[in-house]
């Protein structure tokens, strides 16, 4: 029960405003403060509803229970942790007594908000705060974005400018074709539409690389997404490419790879063919894959651009630094890799790689590392220009970082209505559309800040 005692007393700390998130868990006792940090930082993004929970269920009537942050953190073990970890003590059973009629209460809040799962109880303010609204991607696999429109009508829909609070006007995305904007709190998981694979949930910013990417749509077309699960930009390129021609979608991790072949399935993507295995393992001589054209790369990131996460407040934590760096710099090696990997296939004339990252280190710095690369010399691969990667998108690539930063597209949380996203596109010099023929300015040497070492490992 120490442990249940000291994140409450964390939190005590915090109410009374003695100092910071990271300032209040950097203080813990070394042994504790991972677990501890851990279940402070989970309890804070599910408080207002675990609260909700707690005063319906009457918890706080029970004796044991001294402090409502005690009670907090053992209702989130409770309902939606592992289970109380602690010995058979009488606070554990006083709480475990309401367990029903905890869990009762969750459900029924739940389903006043509209949520299908547990984790959209805990979206954190700032997800508020970046007001993103839900967006809803027409699979045009499955039905024309007119019948869709067609079908919200029937629902009650009506289409608008813009999105509003009116909870049942939608709009068109500006940037992306087939992308309608719903306010943020609509509930697509009971839609028979959703449910059928014609209405893919999906953010706005990861929708930009199957778009630059544009793969071709014809029957002889053959495409590579690289790492693909759970499969969101894998049935998005199946519907750009018109759901003909073929699609390998990579995924290395069993149960992913699970996700990845059911999300497929229900989007009616015919032309998609799963692959459960490591991208970097396929041999880009291999005649199967002799004739892929255009790759999309999505790898593994540190998922810093995810809005709905409270753990970025201790990513700044001295002594996590290290540990967080040095964790950035093997992901960027990595993210290398596969570029490099892609650029060794025979045909391959264009290479979109993005991240749900916000570092530098993550994004512009691995492009830059790319350009270098020899890979890149002996296919002679440079940046694709801003006319072909979302020219009409304002943010663009970090210029500290990279002299053609103008190519590369930036979303940032809080400010662009998306989560944080980066997409880069390379194209070989001999297919690149315009006459330009300038080896890009990026490719001569430069000094660079530390810590960007990006070297090439084949860890993750
Ligand atoms: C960022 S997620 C991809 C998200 C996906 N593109 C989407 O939009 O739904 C990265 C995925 O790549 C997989 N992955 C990482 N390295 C891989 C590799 N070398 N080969 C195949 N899959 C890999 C991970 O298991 C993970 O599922």
């Amino acid at each position: 029960m120490n442990f249940y005692f000291g994140a409450s007393n964390t939190l005590d700390r915090l109410d009374a405003k003695k100092g910071s998130i990271k300032g209040l868990i950097g203080s813990l006792p070394e042994k504790d403060r991972k677990r501890t940090a851990a279940l402070v930082i989970e309890t804070l993004k599910f408080k207002p509803a675990l609260l909700e929970v707690i005063a319906a269920a009457e918890l706080m009537k029970e004796k044991k229970l001294t402090s409502v942050n005690l009670a907090l953190v053992l209702v989130h073990d409770l309902l939606l942790g592992k289970g109380i970890q602690a010995g058979d003590g009488p606070l554990k059973q006083a709480v475990l007594r309401h367990k029903t009629r905890l869990n009762g209460e969750l459900q029924k809040l739940k389903a006043k908000r509209g949520l299908r799962s547990t984790a959209e109880l805990g979206q954190s303010p700032d997800v508020r705060a970046a007001q993103i609204p839900r967006y809803v991607r027409v699979n045009t696999s499955m039905w024309s974005v007119s019948a869709a429109l067609e079908y919200l009508a029937s629902c009650g829909y009506s289409m608008r400018d813009r999105v509003s609070s009116d909870p049942k006007a939608f709009a068109r995305d500006e940037h992306i074709p087939n992308l309608l904007l719903f306010p943020p709190q609509t509930a697509f998981h009971d839609d028979p539409a959703y449910k059928a694979g014609k209405l893919i949930l999906q953010d706005k910013a990861s929708c930009f690389p199957a778009v630059v990417l544009a793969p071709p749509a014809q029957p002889l077309a053959r495409v590579i997404d690289a790492t693909a699960a759970p499969g969101n930009k894998t049935t998005h390129l199946s519907a750009l490419m018109g759901n003909t021609g073929k699609l390998f979608a990579f995924e290395r991790d069993r149960k992913r790879f699970g996700t990845l072949s059911m999300m497929v399935s229900r989007a009616g993507c015919t032309n998609v063919d799963p692959v459960n295995a490591d991208f970097l393992t396929v041999d880009p001589q291999d005649a199967k894959y002799a004739d892929v054209t255009h790759i999309l790369l999505d790898p593994s990131c540190s998922g810093s651009g995810i809005v709905n996460r409270l753990d970025y407040l201790l990513e700044s934590e001295e002594d996590n630094q290290e540990e967080e760096n040095e964790r950035l710099e093997k992901l960027a090696a990595f993210q290398l890799l596969m570029i490099r990997h892609a650029m060794k296939f025979p045909k391959m004339t264009k290479i979109v790689y993005s991240t749900c990252s916000i570092h530098a280190i993550e994004n512009e710095r691995v492009v830059v590392a790319a350009l270098a690369c020899e890979e890149a010399r002996k296919g002679q691969f440079v940046l694709a220009g801003r006319d072909e990667v979302l020219p009409a998108w304002h943010r663009r690539g970090m210029p500290e970082e990279m002299e053609s930063a103008d190519s590369v597209v930036r979303c940032k949380p809080g400010e662009d209505a998306t989560n944080g996203f980066f997409v880069s596109c390379f194209v070989r010099q001999s297919n690149k559309r315009k006459a330009d023929g300038e080896i890009p300015r990026q490719q001569k040497k430069r000094k660079r800040k530390k810590p960007n070492a990006v070297v090439a490992s084949s860890s993750t």
